[in-house]
């Protein structure tokens, strides 16, 4: 059967401005996302049945307007989610959204939206990104706890070096060159293993600056 492909990407939503109509179990999940990423989070909907919602509007850690939805409350959204339990009105919103070219997440029907979300899996640095493209999000859970035991928490740190050095090199070496060969060491160091047998020290900076120092050669 035909299905669409989805374009898989990682949004910033940090300070971006986030509707999500309605406030019940999906409308939580969804708002815990969306605030760990930093972004501002507003909530349109006449009761919030989460108490955990209840928790963040009282101390206003998100907006709440406590009313049905109305058109204009997308005005100067980044993205919306359509998470009532009404699913006609939900894909009413995503229209709305569409002609205003702000990007939809339809609880109730997925494939009406602009966009869907996956499980995720983070160690610091390291996002893994499941989905079934909404055949069974179930599906995509299992997978991931098949993965959390594959990659381990050794993942943070490691990418934490990884992009202290990379950030490095890139800021202090000038020929593009040797930055390819340092890249190409750093990439072959055995981190993880390190890690895994414990007692890694963090490298600081100058171990850093040392290191690039004396690996320019070939
Ligand atoms: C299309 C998509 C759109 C989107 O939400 O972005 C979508 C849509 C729908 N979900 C439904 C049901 C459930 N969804 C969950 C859970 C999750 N759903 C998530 C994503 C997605 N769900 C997107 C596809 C992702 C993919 O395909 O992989 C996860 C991964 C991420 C997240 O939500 O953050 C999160 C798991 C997090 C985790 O545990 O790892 C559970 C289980 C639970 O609640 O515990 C149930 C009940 C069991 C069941 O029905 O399977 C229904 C039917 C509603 C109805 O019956 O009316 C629809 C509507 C439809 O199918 O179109
Ligand atoms: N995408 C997903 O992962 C999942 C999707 N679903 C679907 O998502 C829908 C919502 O699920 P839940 O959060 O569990 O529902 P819920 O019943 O807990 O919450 C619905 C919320 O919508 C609000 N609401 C109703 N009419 C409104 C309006 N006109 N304007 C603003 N808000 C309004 C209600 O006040 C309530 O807060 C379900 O109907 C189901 O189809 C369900 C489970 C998972």
């Amino acid at each position: 059967m035909a299905y669409d492909e989805y374009v898989p990407v990682l949004l910033n939503c940090r300070g971006r401005s986030c509707l999500i109509i309605g406030g019940g179990k999906v409308a939580e999940r969804k708002a815990l996302t969306l605030l760990n990423a930093g972004a501002s989070v507003h909530i349109v909907s006449p009761v919030l049945r989460s108490e955990a919602l209840q928790h963040l509007a009282k101390s206003k850690v998100l907006q709440w307007t406590d009313r049905k939805y109305r058109p204009n409350d997308l005005d100067g959204a980044f993205l919306v989610h359509a998470a009532t339990d009404d699913s006609q009105l939900n894909m009413k919103i995503a229209e709305d959204a569409d002609s205003l070219g702000i990007l939809a997440n339809v609880a109730s029907n997925g494939e009406a939206g602009t966009f869907i979300y996956p499980t995720v899996m983070r160690r610091g640095r390291l996002t893994l990104a499941i989905s079934t493209s909404g055949a069974g999000p179930k599906v995509s859970h299992d997978i991931r706890e098949r993965l959390e035991e594959q990659f381990g928490p050794e993942y943070e740190d490691y990418l934490d070096l990884l992009y202290r050095m990379r950030s490095m090199i890139r800021e202090e070496v000038e020929s593009a060159e040797v930055r390819r060969r340092l890249l190409d060491k750093v990439y072959r160091m055995d981190v993880l293993s390190e890690i895994r047998r414990g007692g890694y020290v963090p490298w600081n900076s100058d171990k850093i600056k040392l290191w690039i120092e004396n690996n320019q050669e070939e």
